[in-house]
């Protein structure tokens, strides 16, 4: 065990943490050798251009834009088919009357895809970076705020929620308030019927992972694949939000980059960059 560990090279992993990927990474031990910091998806894909870091779970537009560089890892993916619940628009007007919306800064890929669902609607509202919540900023005069990952998680709900016992995830209203919340997977899904593709795991083609880290990876996301009502539980508590929603929401992912998924990745890599070079992946999966 320690001839095969003291071979694998320093290398450097940059973890968007996220709690849609606590299934992958909350197990994960990482093989000696190997580092990893966390960071919001533009940390991470500035680090993972500049050679800060060498291997992240990036926005996935990044990859697209920079594909002559990067390649992605063929069987990992944070991807879902219809609502993902912590990628949304709060807006304070109809989605066909929106004028004046604020972008998170943390996000690269919910950005570009807002932009293709407004371009598809025939929309250009005035689009400016804006921190703060969307209770916040839509009372600072934005009619429309694009929030996401945990906070846009516990947003969505304060608006949506409580749940009651009988009440479905799926049957949950979409405005309170004079508050409706849009959620950006599922107006993709609306519109092209394929999964979304928010983040792959990619690297440098100059500096391929180690095969013991990818293994790790693999065997974490089995076992916290495996423990999801486990996972939930925990993260239900760090974010304050009940058990039931948080399951909900961790089990509606799509962690393997599937041919389904591809598709839509294909697809969106086609409204967002239509000559973007082809999109590499790699290593090739043990036994293919
Ligand atoms: C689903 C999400 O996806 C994240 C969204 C990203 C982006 O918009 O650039 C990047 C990584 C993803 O993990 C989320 O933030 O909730």
């Amino acid at each position: 065990m320690s001839v095969l560990s003291s071979r694998v090279p320093p290398y450097r992993a940059g973890w968007i943490h996220y709690t849609n990927v606590a299934p992958i990474l909350d197990d994960l031990i990482l093989p000696a050798g190997v580092s990893a910091v966390t960071g919001v998806p533009t940390q991470m894909n500035a680090a993972l251009l500049s050679g800060g870091v060498d291997i992240a779970n990036i926005s996935a537009v990044e990859f697209i834009r920079n594909a002559d560089q990067l390649a992605a890892l063929p069987d990992f993916s944070v991807a879902v088919l219809g609502p993902v619940y912590s990628v949304n628009l709060f807006h304070s007007v109809p989605w066909e009357s929106l004028k004046r919306v604020a972008l998170t800064a943390q996000s690269a890929t919910s950005v570009a895809l807002l932009e293709v669902l407004l371009r598809e609607s025939g929309l250009s509202p005035s689009l400016e970076r804006a921190e703060g919540t969307a209770q916040e900023l839509l009372a600072a005069g934005y009619d429309g705020v694009l929030r996401i990952g945990d906070s846009a998680l516990r947003e969505w709900y304060g608006v949506v929620g409580p749940l009651t016992e009988t009440t479905s995830m799926t049957a949950l209203p979409h405005h309170k308030g004079g508050v409706t919340v849009t959620d950006l997977a599922q107006k993709w899904f609306e519109l092209t019927g394929h999964p979304f593709v928010f983040a792959v795991w990619a690297y440098r083609q100059s500096a391929p992972p180690p095969a013991e880290l990818l293994q790790a990876m693999r065997v974490a996301r089995r076992h916290g694949i495996g423990h999801l009502a486990e996972v939930a539980q925990r993260h239900a508590q760090l974010l304050g939000l009940p058990e039931r929603v948080v399951q909900h929401y961790l089990w509606n992912f799509r962690y393997h980059l599937e041919a389904p998924d591809r598709l839509g990745l294909n697809e969106f890599a086609a409204k967002v960059a239509p000559n973007h070079p082809p999109l590499v992946f790699g290593p090739a999966l043990p036994g293919s």
